[in-house]
């Protein structure tokens, strides 16, 4: 991994809700164009880490967060970047698709709009977003039906096309796939590892296949740390610590 442009990464990160530890020490980079897996046992951080990156803690009283985090060499916490900037380039994707009580059309253009994107250029970023995230034949019939009647995969891939029409530089996905069937799931699949081309992408997974399936990079955490990150391949197939390996074997989760 090392001749690879990093995108994005944390340095002696920390982190203590109230007076417990959540991230200890991480240490971590994410290769550009690449997707990385961040796996590890249930409270183990995953999703605490992956929403450094897109300051979802600002608004947890109890949350204090030390050491850096980057997007290129812009500092996400330092000068007075708001997070409304950083969420611009860093999009993020939830376990539960949560799309907003509105039409299909408007739950893309409501970003648009409070990013002062124009009148006349939203409905061509809205119909290339949708086509972008694999949902522009399925709903181009529908566009101002409520988001609400799509099936839950049809929700995330919206979900999805509600974050790339901001055209971000990294997309955070956590857990996206767990609440779908397997045909939506691969169609999820198949999707990220479409928009990898154009996109950084880092997914918390619990799904040892998926990860095998979508990942180039793979990272295992354990109580708050990073225990080995590496190729995928060689995570599962040749992990360096024991509790690696005895993680993507499946002797405990
Ligand atoms: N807002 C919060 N306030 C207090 N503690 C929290 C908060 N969010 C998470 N935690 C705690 O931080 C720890 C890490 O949680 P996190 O959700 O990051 O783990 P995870 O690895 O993503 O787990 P899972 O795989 O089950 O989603 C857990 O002990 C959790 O209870």
């Amino acid at each position: 991994m090392n001749n690879e442009h990093i995108k994005l990464s944390a340095t002696d990160a920390r982190l203590w809700f109230g007076k417990k530890q959540v991230l200890k020490n991480v240490n971590v980079a994410f290769p550009e164009n690449k997707i990385t897996a961040l796996i590890g046992p249930s409270g183990c951080g995953k999703s605490t880490l992956l929403r450094c990156f897109n300051r979802m803690h600002d608004l947890s009283a109890d949350a204090r967060i030390t050491g850096n985090f980057l997007l290129e060499d812009q500092d996400l916490y330092r000068g007075n970047l708001s997070a409304t900037a950083v969420r611009r380039r860093i999009g993020m994707v939830f376990q539960q698709a949560n799309p907003f009580p509105k039409s299909i059309y408007e739950n893309i253009n409501y970003g648009l709009k409070i990013n002062d994107i124009s009148k006349e250029e939203r409905p061509g970023i809205i119909e290339n977003a949708l086509k972008e995230s694999y949902i522009w034949d399925e709903v181009k019939d529908d566009l101002q039906k409520p988001a609400t009647r799509l099936s839950g995969g049809q929700q995330q891939r919206l979900c999805i096309a509600r974050a790339v029409a901001l055209r971000p530089e990294v997309i955070l996905m956590d857990e996206p796939c767990s609440a779908l069937d397997p045909i939506s799931t691969s169609k999820i699949e198949e999707l990220i590892l479409k928009l990898k081309q154009d996109y950084t992408i880092v997914i918390v997974t619990h799904n040892m296949q998926q990860a095998q399936r979508i990942a180039d990079q793979t990272v295992f955490m354990y109580l708050g740390e990073i225990i080995e990150a590496g190729s995928t391949r060689q995570i599962f197939n040749d992990p360096q610590a024991e509790l690696t390996g005895n993680y993507v074997q499946g002797h405990f989760g």
